[in-house]
């Protein structure tokens, strides 16, 4: 059997998510910001992020899978559904739930690069640094974690755990 134990409480999200809320609304004080969350994961997350921006903000959603039988990346992401809108000119704010092992958002900024937004910063919720592979910058983090599998607050684990309304790690 599986144990979560509690590695994140709501509270404890909860202050952050305001923490990096107020910082993303004075680094765009004066500008539009188009916020986009990573299906599935950060749907959770974003939600609860967008609240707490006054700003004028616009938000959407993409689903990406990276490419490769798991020892190779070809360096791309498959789109498995694309924003609504042209990115062309507009400030940009990926959100992610967790960067791992880093490949899902280094490949997602070189195809988002290539659609000349006016500035493309990055969020995530969660940063595992030990499995990092695909070396990118991050300019918002929540919490910096250890090499754990996480799940809750929109992180699965073989589709569960999504609903838990804070952050927990599993032990199998
Ligand atoms: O840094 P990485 O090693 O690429 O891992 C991080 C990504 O993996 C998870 O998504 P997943 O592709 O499992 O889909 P989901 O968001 O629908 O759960 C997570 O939500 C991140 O998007
Ligand atoms: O720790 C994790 N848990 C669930 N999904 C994930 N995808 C990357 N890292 C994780
Ligand atoms: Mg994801």
């Amino acid at each position: 059997m599986a144990t979560i134990d509690v590695m994140i409480s709501e509270e404890e999200i909860s202050k952050k998510v305001e923490e990096l809320a107020k910082k993303i609304q004075k680094d765009y004080e004066g500008e539009q910001l188009l916020v986009v969350g990573i299906l599935k994961g950060a749907s959770v997350f974003v939600s609860d992020l967008i609240r707490k921006i006054d700003l004028d903000v616009n938000i959407d959603f993409m689903s990406v899978s990276s490419y490769g039988n798991g020892t190779e990346s070809s360096g791309t992401v498959r789109i498995l559904k694309d924003l609504d809108v042209d990115i062309a000119g507009k400030n940009v704010l990926i959100v992610e739930d967790i960067i791992d092992s880093g490949l899902t958002l280094s490949n997602l900024v070189k195809e988002l690069e290539m659609r000349n937004p006016k500035s493309l910063k990055l969020c995530t919720l969660l940063d595992k640094p030990e499995r990092r592979t695909s070396n990118i910058p991050v300019d918002y983090v929540g919490f910096v974690i250890e090499d754990k599998f996480i799940v809750g607050y929109g992180i699965d684990w073989a589709e569960k755990y999504r609903n838990l309304p804070y952050i927990g790690s599993v032990t199998v």
